[in-house]
């Protein structure tokens, strides 16, 4: 059609012959109008196309997306309905950012696995940002950084080793056992499980990185201003910030999220510094046994030297980052999972019935719960199992951002999009799983593979997988394991009366119980001082 209008032009811009003047102008002038309506179809059927090639999924009202349609408190809830509408990935608009979601393990594996190093990096929320002082740790850090993998290198290598986790038992245990101590004195009345877990998952953090308690009143006052702190922080990461969805209204920061993690942040700046200051003058005092040293002296250390593959020395920014992940990517989780477990327990008196049982066999009546016991309660192994793919603290693990546009399952997936994993939904796909609403920690008892969590079997990836999964996992299983070894073992629970237990859950960066589980203890060892 073109090529005829461009072959007739000469002849329509002849106007030498007057009286058909009139003619060929109206001609040309149609021809025009044909050529330009031509030209916009085909654009038009262009720009569709690139629309067409990003994920199907609901359309949002203008500006907000479908923000409003979306409730705050179960994202994944939310997505998981979606996906039965849009399929296992669709995409939503959530005011000016487009998140694409998948909800199938092959898609996953795609993801984690096959495009693993495009799909590592991040988009960090402003309080997280702040939070990890400017992402110097490693959650928020872009994996492109050489940077970020030597810290990931130094957690995996240097501080969470087998070595040194067995030489910094002691702080564990004795942690586990004041919280322990604290029940104890307790006795009948009700706990709220998420408090109690959370102050010892604290406790133990703290200890570990201090390698033990700071001396003095100077030490009570920090340990306790840290704590104070962390939890604080806690809240305002947890809460849905309009400046990271509107960046372009961030600098008014209307809900003072960024002024409140700011103050928050320079108020443990100036808590580990004096942290710092006393590390340091311990380490004058008295030369630790190397693997006695708390994370924080080991981490000053990799400070001012170089480590062994000559990668520059970690900045004062990231050994606090680092530590910020410490505290914060291991208390809300572990916290998060034994509330989780204590409430599945609580449901399933049979099963509560077993765990006892299998405690009592493997560790005795008359002893409190030690680490070396863990690998023999193959029975609390899989009710923790199953307790993650119900209730998997992060469903939709941390929202991975492409470092370029990938196509996945042929669609585009545009550069700087939010992807979200919906573990949950992956979790609880009947597809995959045999009544998989059923808690039956069983289904995993005769399974070969006992390491199938740890990111390798993309229908079950509570620590999530790929370069992104975490680094905690060492540390993480090992206290979870252990403080509900000890609070199943060390005593009897029962709900107060007239409470029925809520199994809701509220959606934050972790999902926690939406309602705290309170439990009330009966001791169950006769002599928990004796052991202590
Ligand atoms: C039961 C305990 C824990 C659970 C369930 C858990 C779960 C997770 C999950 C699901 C992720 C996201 C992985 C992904 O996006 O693919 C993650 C990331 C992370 N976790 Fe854990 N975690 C636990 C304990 C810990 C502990 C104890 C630490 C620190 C010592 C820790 C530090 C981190 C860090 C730094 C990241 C970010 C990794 C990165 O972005 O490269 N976690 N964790």
């Amino acid at each position: 059609m073109l090529q005829t209008a461009y072959t007739l032009y000469p002849w329509l811009l002849d106007l030498s012959k007057p009286k058909d003047g009139l003619f060929r102008a109206g001609l040309s002038f149609v021809m025009v109008i044909l050529a330009i309506s031509l030209w916009h179809l085909w654009f038009v059927k262009k720009s569709k196309k690139i629309v067409a090639q990003l994920p199907p999924g609901p359309r949002g009202l203008p500006t907000v997306g479908y923000l409003p349609f979306l409730g705050t408190d179960n994202l994944h809830l939310s997505f998981t309905e979606l996906a039965a509408t849009y399929g296992p990935i669709f995409k939503l608009w959530l005011g000016n950012k487009l998140c694409v979601v998948i909800s199938s393990p092959e898609l996953a594996k795609e993801v984690v696995r096959d495009h693993d190093v495009t799909f590592s990096e991040r988009d960090p929320p402003i309080a997280a940002q702040v939070a990890s002082f400017g992402c110097n740790d490693i959650a928020f850090d872009s994996s492109s950084n050489p940077r970020w993998t030597n810290k990931r290198k130094v957690l995996a290598t240097e501080l969470l080793t087998n070595a040194r986790l067995n030489a910094c038992y002691g702080l564990r245990r004795e942690q586990v056992m004041n919280g322990l101590k604290d029940v104890y004195e307790n006795v009948g009345r009700p706990i709220d499980i998420g408090k109690w877990t959370y102050l010892v998952a604290l406790n133990v953090a703290i200890s570990m990185i201090l390698g033990g308690e700071l001396p003095g009143e100077k030490g009570a006052a920090i340990e306790g201003n840290l704590k104070e702190n962390s939890s604080e922080s806690m809240v305002l990461l947890g809460k849905p910030n309009v400046s990271d969805i509107f960046p372009a209204i961030a600098r008014f920061d209307i809900q003072g999220i960024e002024r409140g993690m700011r103050k928050i942040n320079q108020q443990f700046n100036r808590l580990l510094e004096s942290v710092i200051e006393m590390a340091i003058d311990k380490e004058k005092d008295e030369k630790s046994s190397e693997q006695k040293l708390g994370f924080l002296e080991l981490l000053l250390h990799l400070k001012r030297n170089n480590n062994e593959d000559n990668a520059s020395p970690l900045t004062m920014d990231e050994v606090k980052g680092l530590l910020v992940d410490i505290l914060v990517g291991g208390t809300d989780t572990t916290t998060t999972m034994v509330e989780w477990t204590m409430a599945v327990l609580m449901q399933h008196p049979e099963i509560m019935e077993k765990v006892k049982k299998e405690l009592s066999d493997v560790v005795g009546v008359n002893n409190t719960v030690e680490e070396f016991h863990l690998s023999n309660l193959s029975y609390l192994n899989v009710v923790i199992k199953e307790t993650f793919r119900l209730h998997p603290a992060l469903p939709l693990l941390v929202p991975r951002c492409p470092a370029r546009s990938v196509h996945l399952n042929g669609y585009t997936i545009p550069k700087g999009s939010r992807l979200f994993i919906n573990m949950w939904c992956i979790h609880r796909d009947p597809g995959i799983w045999e009544n998989p609403l059923e808690f039956r920690p069983e289904r995993f008892l005769n399974d070969p593979d006992n390491s199938n969590h740890y990111g390798n079997d993309f229908r079950f990836m509570p620590f999530g997988s790929g370069r992104r999964k975490c680094p905690g996992i060492p540390l993480g299983e090992k206290l979870l394991f252990f403080i509900l070894a000890s609070l199943l073992h060390s005593f009897e629970w029962r709900l107060p009366h007239g409470i029925v237990l809520d199994m809701s859950g509220k959606f934050g960066i972790v999902m926690k119980k939406k309602e705290p589980i309170l439990l009330i203890p009966t001791p169950r060892l006769t002599n928990l001082d004796a052991n202590g």
